[in-house]
């Protein structure tokens, strides 16, 4: 048998309410809607599937107060985190929300129905109040304080409600587990002593050493339950670490171990969320819980301090150990003994003995120089998928934005770059000239300066595109203002790679002068004699970048000087070798 519910009864609302599917289905077309945030979507799904048993809907003024200062439902129940339905002021109007409303929630990213609300409070609640007692602080540099004051809206709504369809999702679906699967998945396997391992970081060996010590401590066997719903902003995505789980989970030894991912929206709130994941895996059938150092933590506060003490979730847990009745497991620190090729909890090595860590700075560093990263700290399995999604330098993909004059010499630079960079081979090659990305995807724009702003942003985001999957992107745009300038590079910074895009401005500095007297095709003669208008240089602005990563001058230098000079620079930044 699994462990118990908590409070007893696994609230199963899918199973409660498949009867009256159909009839409210049916209703829920003719309701007002609610279309839920990310957040409010993965909360709905462990309401309805009962992952927070006992809830059994958002929480109402009385939960929700009660829950906030002794983290306790109205009823007595132990459960530490307010789970609310925020709406804003107009919504409230606009939809005509009161007590007694029945509103349907809606899954915004398909508009599908998912369940209905009775209303039964509508609240304003004491935002700074609720970060203070939940989250220790009123503090916006933790990520929970900071959702409550920027993107949680002003009122919430709380009501039970009935369940229509869980929502979709489109990846890893055979590894979702409601906990009515999970736990009639222990029974068939005759796992009567689980222990859960709470997760939002890659596992390396370390963890697997940690997981199957406890297992073994507790005659138990492990669910790996790693959190695929919100976690810590800056985390690796989720979809890399299923394919890490995936790999370690292989590792263990046969029979020990299952794999199960958790919709959970994380709130990072330290010793209150411990005692809520402990809820949660008590929900999903599990006996025991591992809870970490620092578990759930949010990192530093404003001033630089952690926010939680390293033990305080281990304790609030113990605190409420006989009603929470799953048993915590505190997470011991692993260290390497290269002497022994073993791992041992910190606190039983002897003094003096040398340990080997990796820390994850180092093992960062590691992925991005595509330096080796050791066997004895994980497996090469989970290695090639991490490569895989954080390639080294050397396979990343990268934007050239060579900026100038007309006739400055850009093009003849792009053209060379791209003969050298198919020369080195590895990666594709972009060439996104001026005129090209004119007339492909800027027909309809001429040269004011709000049409020349947009072809630029058009080219930077075909260039990211590129660049996030691994290609050489050289690109040629006059690209005369310099707020557009900044506007590109901080969109292909921001999207054009995993770790951030690689971004290179190099200034074609050839002066007007020799770019005019140069110019075979008569384009600035055309311009001087007002056959064209707003020419840059001529009577358009040009404004020149002081912020080149480069800048290269084809009145002094030769192309294949200029194209040496970037490619230098490209090499300095670890971008590509030398031929
Ligand atoms: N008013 C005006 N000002 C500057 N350039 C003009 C203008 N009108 C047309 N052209 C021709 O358009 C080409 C430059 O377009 P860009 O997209 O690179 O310019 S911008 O970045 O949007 O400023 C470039 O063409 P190519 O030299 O064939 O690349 C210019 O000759």
């Amino acid at each position: 048998m699994a462990n118990a519910p908590h409070g007893n009864v696994l609230k199963d609302l899918h199973a409660r309410d498949a009867p009256l599917r159909e009839q409210l289905l049916a209703e829920s077309e003719q309701l007002v809607d609610l279309r839920l945030t990310e957040r409010q979507l993965c909360d709905l799904e462990l309401i309805m599937n009962g992952g927070f048993s006992p809830l059994e809907g958002f929480m109402g003024q009385k939960d929700y107060e009660s829950v906030v200062e002794t983290l306790r439902l109205a009823g007595g129940a132990l459960f530490p985190m307010p789970i609310t339905l925020d709406v804003s002021q107009e919504q409230v109007d606009s939809l005509k929300l009161a007590e007694g409303t029945r509103v349907t929630l809606r899954d915004s990213r398909d508009e599908s129905p998912l369940a209905i609300l009775t209303i039964s409070s509508i609240y304003k609640p004491n935002k700074s109040n609720e970060a203070e007692k939940v989250f220790g602080a009123d503090d916006s540099a933790h990520p929970a304080v900071h959702y409550i004051h920027n993107s949680v809206k002003d009122f919430y709504v709380g009501g039970n409600v009935q369940a229509i369809h869980a929502p979709e999702h489109y990846d890893y679906v055979e590894l979702r587990y409601t906990p009515r699967e999970l736990r009639a998945y222990f029974d068939k396997l005759s796992w009567r002593r689980v222990v859960a391992f709470q997760t939002r970081n890659p596992m390396h060996r370390a963890h697997r050493e940690l997981t199957v010590r406890a297992a073994r401590q507790q005659r138990a066997n492990v669910l790996v339950h790693p959190v695929v719903g919100l976690t810590k902003p800056g985390d690796v995505d989720h979809f890399t670490r299923v394919r890490v789980y995936e790999a370690i989970i292989r590792t263990y030894p046969k029979g020990m171990a299952a794999l199960a991912l958790l919709p959970l929206a994380m709130r990072m709130g330290g010793p209150r969320e411990a005692v809520w994941h402990a809820i949660i895996r008590k929900n999903f059938g599990a006996t025991h819980f591992i809870v970490g150092r620092d578990h759930a933590g949010p990192g530093k506060n404003s001033q630089g301090k952690d926010f939680y003490g390293p033990y305080d979730a281990q304790e609030l847990v113990t605190k409420y150990k006989d009603e929470l009745a799953i048993e915590m497991v505190p997470f011991q620190m692993m260290s390497y003994i290269p002497d022994q090729d073993t791992y041992m909890p910190v606190d039983e090595i002897p003094k003096g003995t040398v340990t080997a860590d990796i820390s994850g700075t180092e093992l960062r560093r590691r992925l991005k120089t595509g330096a080796p990263i050791p066997d004895w700290f994980s497996y090469e399995a989970v290695v090639k998928v991490l490569r895989e999604s954080y390639p080294a330098k050397a396979q990343q993909g990268f934007t050239i934005l060579l900026t100038g004059y007309v006739n400055s010499g850009a093009n003849a630079i792009a053209k060379a770059l791209e003969s050298q960079f198919q020369q080195q081979a590895g990666r594709s090659v972009s060439l996104l000239l001026g005129d090209t990305i004119r007339s492909e995807l800027s027909a309809e724009l001429g040269f004011a300066p709000e049409e020349r702003h947009k072809n630029l942003q058009r080219l930077a985001f075909v260039a990211a595109e590129l660049s996030r999957a691994g290609a050489a992107v050289i690109a040629t745009p006059i690209a005369p203002y310099a707020h557009s300038r900044k506007a590109a590079k901080s969109h292909i910074v921001q999207n054009g790679g995993a770790g951030g895009g690689n971004f290179f401005l190099v200034h074609v500095a050839t002066p007007l002068e020799h770019c005019e007297k140069t110019d075979r095709r008569g384009v600035y003669a055309r311009a001087r004699a007002g056959q064209i208008k707003g020419f840059t240089g001529i009577d358009d602005k040009y404004e020149t970048p002081d912020d080149a990563d480069l800048v290269v001058d084809l009145s002094k230098q030769t192309v294949l000087e200029a194209t040496h000079a970037i490619i230098l620079c490209l090499e300095t930044a670890g971008l590509i070798g030398m031929a």
